[in-house]
C-alpha cells in the first residue's frame, strides 16, 4: 500500500499541499462530539469504551477529511492505571489524588495494561473504519507534563508545585519520570502494534522549566520512551510537541531523538525553518485565529504556509482547538490550505 501523506512528511518529504489534522479535532466545538459524550455518561467513560471512542475519533474525518485522526483519549489515562483517582470536573478540568513525595517508590504499574486494554480495542477499531489514505496517530503525554497534574492534583498556571518537588527532590523526581516513561513506551508500542501509523508525544508544559531542569525532567525521559520505542518498532515514526519550548526546539530534537517537531504559534519562522532543516515540523497557527475567523484566520494560515511551506510541514495549530472555534471557521481553514499551491 502506498505510504499515507503524514508518514511521508514524518520522512523528510515536502508535499503540497501540506498534510492537515488539529490538535484536539475531536472535542467539544462539534455537536456530534457532544452528543456521544452525553451517551457515554462522562469524558472519562468515553475514553474507556472502544466503540464510542472509535465513533468520536472518526467525526472529525467525516466532516473535514483531514488527512489523519488521532486517537481519542487522554494523557491522563497513564496515572489513572496507576490509581490515581482521576476525575474530570465539568468546566474545571482533570483532579487527581495529589502525589506526596513518599509515594513515588510505592507506586504499582502492574495493572496498566489491562486498565488501558479499551484504549488499545478502540485503536484497532478506528484503523478497521478509517479510510485507507488516512493515518492515525497514537499518543502519550510526556512523563514531566503527566506529573505536573500527578503532583499537583490538577492543572495550575506555572507547574510551581512539580517544579519545587523537582528542585527539592531531584532523584525522586527521575526514578518518577522514568516509571512514566516506561509506561507510556509499552503503552505507545501497543498502540502503533494495534494499528498507529506514528505516535505524537505531548510535552504541554516544557516551556515552565529553565534550560538544565528542561534537559534533565523533559528532554531525558523523552529520549528514554523515544529509545525504548526504536528498540521495538525500529519504523516507528514519533511526533514531538514541546509547548513553550522556542528556544530549546533544537537542543530537543537533536536529543530526544524524535522525527518530527511540533510548534505552537509563538515560535518564529526563522527558528521554525532551522528546525526544519533537519526534519519536518507541525503547526503553527494560533488556535484563536480559528475562533476569530475572516481576515485574522485567513492570514494567519497564510503566514504558516509561508513560513514552512517550502519544506516538509504538516499543518496544525499551535495548540489544542478550542471549545468555541466556529465550525464553519474549521471548514475555511481547510479549505485555504488545500488551495495551497506552494
Ligand atoms: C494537558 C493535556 C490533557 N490532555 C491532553 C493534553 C496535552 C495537550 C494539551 O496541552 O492540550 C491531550 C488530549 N486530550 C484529548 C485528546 C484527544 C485527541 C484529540 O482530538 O486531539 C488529546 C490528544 C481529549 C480531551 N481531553 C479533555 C477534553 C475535554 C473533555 C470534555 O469533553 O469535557 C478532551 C476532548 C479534558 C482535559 N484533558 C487534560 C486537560 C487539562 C483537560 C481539561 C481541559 C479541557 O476541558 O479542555 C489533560
Amino acid at each position: 500500500m502506498a505510504k499515507r501523506r503524514l508518514i511521508r512528511v514524518l520522512e523528510g518529504e515536502r508535499l503540497t499541499p501540506p498534510p492537515l489534522w488539529l490538535m484536539r479535532q475531536a472535542g467539544r466545538y462539534l455537536p456530534e462530539y457532544r452528543a456521544t459524550r452525553e451517551k457515554a455518561g462522562n469524558f472519562l467513560a468515553l475514553c474507556y469504551n472502544p466503540e464510542l471512542a472509535a465513533e468520536v475519533t472518526l467525526q472529525p474525518i467525516r466532516r473535514f477529511g483531514f488527512d489523519a485522526a488521532i486517537l481519542f483519549s487522554d494523557i491522563l489515562v497513564i496515572p489513572d492505571a496507576l490509581g490515581r483517582s482521576l476525575r474530570f470536573v465539568e468546566g474545571e478540568g482533570p483532579r487527581l489524588e495529589p502525589l506526596a513525595v513518599d509515594e513515588v517508590e510505592r507506586l504499582d504499574p502492574s495493572r496498566a495494561e489491562a486498565h488501558l486494554e479499551p484504549v488499545i480495542e478502540a485503536v484497532r477499531r478506528i484503523r478497521s473504519e478509517l479510510p485507507k489514505e488516512t493515518a492515525l496517530i497514537g499518543f502519550c503525554g510526556a512523563p514531566w507534563t503527566v506529573a505536573t497534574y500527578m503532583i499537583a492534583g490538577r492543572g495550575t498556571p506555572d507547574q510551581a508545585p512539580t517544579r519545587l518537588f523537582a528542585y527539592r527532590e531531584p532523584e525522586r523526581m527521575d526514578a518518577l519520570l522514568a516509571l512514566l516513561a516506561d509506561m507510556s513506551a509499552d503503552y505507545l508500542l501497543r498502540q502503533l502494534r494495534a494499528g498507529a501509523d506514528c505516535v505524537q508525544i505531548f510535552e504541554s508544559w516544557g516551556g515552565v522549566l529553565g534550560e538544565a531542569a528542561f534537559r534533565r525532567f523533559a528532554i531525558q525521559p523523552t529520549r528514554r520512551i523515544v529509545q525504548r520505542l526504536r528498540a521495538a518498532a525500529p519504523d516507528a515514526r514519533i511526533i514531538g510537541f514541546a509547548k513553550g519550548a522556542g528556544a530549546m526546539l533544537e537542543t530537543y530534537r537533536a536529543e530526544t531523538g524524535v522525527d518530527a517537531v511540533g510548534l505552537d504559534w509563538t515560535v518564529p519562522g526563522e527558528i521554525g525553518r532551522r528546525l526544519q532543516a533537519q526534519g519536518a515540523v507541525q503547526g503553527n497557527l494560533d488556535p484563536l485565529r480559528l475562533v476569530a475567523g475572516g481576515r485574522a484566520l485567513e492570514e494567519g494560515v497564510d503566514q504558516v504556509l509561508a513560513d514552512f511551506g517550502g519544506g516538509p510541514l504538516i499543518f496544525n495549530l499551535g495548540h489544542g482547538i478550542t471549545p468555541d472555534a466556529p465550525i464553519a471557521h474549521v471548514e475555511a481553514l481547510v479549505r485555504r490550505v488545500r488551495d495551497f499551491k506552494g
